[in-house]
């Protein structure tokens, strides 16, 4: 790995975190293994190229051991006329076994269900087809032009589309479109209208093709198993390392050193150590890196209308729990998502999610229990301004509430419950020292598909920015796939990688024109 310097591992209050893996961490409690929050692991296919987890561990020579999920999604989903009893429907590993499934549901829909999906296959099969690397370097773009035209064609006709809109072209009924949207809204937390296609073709596809397989030992042995990596190879992982100022300042200019510019050269930590670099890579979100670790003042022009076009996700409360193993019979699924109203969907605590990993990995929770994560999009705003007593109280209250919701797909849950501890908004801003605690960026307008995300270069040279404020993205393997574009990025501009530094001035206009207009 090239990284100079990547802003990764710390907590709000500044002291800096002591676990690899934000999102996609694991922490350790009585024990259990409990997932910080990741837990649908998609990218560890076999072939391909869209298995990019299994390649991010190739790549410091790494391998781990997952486990397959027959499912990825147990949906139970509102009472309806159609169906009066509720819409459950089980994402099968299987294509055939999903969609027939889908259609036993709509059989009126049968056309439309194999429309829509198969639409997600072109995508899907297009990007499957490209080496996945930095589509802000013009050299690699013309080379997957010329190798591989058709797929990059067909990805260009998509990029400006969102899902919603495939959908209604071939799908009529309204309970359907709901369902497409709850498919989107659990991992891009808005509807499908708002959800760009091309990531869409990314999910719905590669769930059958590699499938979700869940990490043996939790999700956070990704994270260890790179950090062992990167140490092997002579790279150094540093812990309650907070970050508080990316420093910007005049420097020689990437090229002409006779020439000045103003830069980032490096960073300051909480604790005052000073670290020099040619390179700073923020996985901070855009809103920390601009605005808290870089100043009001020194935000580019380009960052305030990033704002304009995107605004933060909710954040999550998240209720981690260890339940008796009876409560959940044979065959219970992995993942689950519950909506009661569909009224209710994106509403404040609207849609239940829960993971219980410890069915595929008996290793994860004490004998004869099953940890069992339950959580839900919240805002950090409704958890402001409590004392402790009344904070403690209400994360109790509203763990009860949802634990009582969910009694109607796991019956005897409250009854069968031995630990759970609760974390709200404020845990997540604190732990994962994103503002608000937030999910990540959702558009604030109908967005022309993923054509208005910013890749990993920023208007400050020097400067990048990787994860899930930057294209494609939300979403684990969004965010895997941010961090290849970003390497090879950034290796080109340190001239590691042949690149086209003739053209990148002039395709770098273009990207930005196209972005700001949208
Ligand atoms: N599959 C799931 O169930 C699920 C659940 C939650 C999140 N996710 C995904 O994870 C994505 C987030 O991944 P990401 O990698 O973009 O972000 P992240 O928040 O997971 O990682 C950012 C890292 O940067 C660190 N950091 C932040 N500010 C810092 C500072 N000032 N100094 C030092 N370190 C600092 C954080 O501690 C964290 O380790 C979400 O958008 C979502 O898609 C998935
Ligand atoms: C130059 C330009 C712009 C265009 C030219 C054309 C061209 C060549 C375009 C190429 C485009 C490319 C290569 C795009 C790549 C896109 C990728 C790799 C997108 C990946 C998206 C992955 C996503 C959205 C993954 C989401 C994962 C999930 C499911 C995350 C979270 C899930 C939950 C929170 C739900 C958990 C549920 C339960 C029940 C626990």
């Amino acid at each position: 790995m090239l990284v100079e310097m990547q802003i990764g591992l710390c907590d709000s209050v500044g002291r800096g975190y002591t676990i690899p893996g934000g999102s996609a961490g694991h922490f350790k409690r009585e024990g259990y293994t409990f997932d910080v929050g990741s837990s649908m692991m998609f990218g560890f296919g076999k072939e391909g190229t869209t298995n990019l987890m299994t390649r991010a561990l190739e790549s410091v020579g790494k391998h781990l051991d997952t486990i397959p999920d027959p499912t990825q999604i147990h949906y139970h989903l509102p009472v309806s006329k159609a169906h009066p009893d509720g819409l459950h429907v089980r994402v099968w590993r299987d294509y055939e076994e999903f969609v027939e499934e889908l259609t036993a549901c709509f059989p009126h829909e049968a056309k439309g269900i194999r429309g829509f999906y198969g639409e997600c296959w072109k995508v899907f099969n297009a990007l499957n087809s490209l080496e996945l690397k930095s589509l802000e370097e013009p050299r690699y773009l013309l080379q997957q032009f010329v190798r591989a035209p058709l797929a990059c064609l067909t990805l260009a006709a998509y990029v400006g589309v969102n899902a919603g809109d495939v959908a209604r072209k071939h799908i009529k009924d309204p309970e359907l479109l709901k369902f497409i949207d709850i498919e989107c809204y659990c991992w891009s937390t808005v509807a499908a209208v708002d959800t760009p296609m091309i990531n869409a073709g990314m999910v719905f596809c590669d769930r059958h093709y590699g499938g979700i397989n869940y990490p043996k030992g939790g999700v956070g042995r990704i994270a260890e198993l790179l950090v062992d990596g990167i140490e092997e190879r002579g790279g150094e992982v540093r812990y309650r390392a907070g970050v508080q100022r990316i420093l910007v300042e005049n420097a020689p200019a990437d090229g002409d050193p006779g020439e000045q510019s103003s830069r980032a050269v490096g960073v300051v930590l909480t604790d005052g150590t000073e670290i020099r670099a040619k390179t700073v890579i923020s996985n901070a979100t855009r809103w920390d890196t601009f605005g808290r670790l870089i100043s009001e003042e020194q935000m580019p022009e380009a960052e305030k209308l990033f704002r304009g076009r995107y605004k933060l996700a909710p954040s999550f409360l998240s209720i981690h729990a260890g339940v008796k193993e009876q409560v959940l019979p044979p065959g219970t699924d992995c993942h689950h998502i519950v909506v009661e109203d569909w009224a209710r969907m994106e509403e404040p605590l609207g849609t239940l999610f829960v993971s219980i990993p410890s069915l595929l990995d008996a290793g994860l929770s004490p004998e004869g229990t099953h940890l069992f994560h339950a959580f839900a999009p919240d805002w950090v705003a409704d958890w402001t301004g409590l004392e402790p007593k009344a904070y403690e109280a209400k994360k109790e209250r509203t763990a009860d509430a949802i634990f009582k919701r969910l009694e109607a797909a796991f019956p005897g849950l409250a009854e069968a419950t031995v630990y759970r501890e609760v974390g709200s908004p404020r845990t997540h801003r604190r732990f994962l020292n994103r503002k608000d605690g937030s999910y990540g960026p959702i558009p604030s307008r109908r967005p022309r598909g993923m054509l208005g995300m910013p890749f990993n270069r920023t208007a400050i040279p020097g400067l990048y920015c990787v994860g899930d404020s930057t294209f494609p993205g939300q979403g684990v393997n969004a965010v895997v796939f941010s961090g290849f574009g970003c390497g090879h990025r950034v290796a080109c501009d340190l001239g590691l990688e042949q690149g086209f530094p003739a053209l990148d001035g002039p395709y770098n206009m273009l990207l930005g024109a196209i972005r700001d207009r949208v």
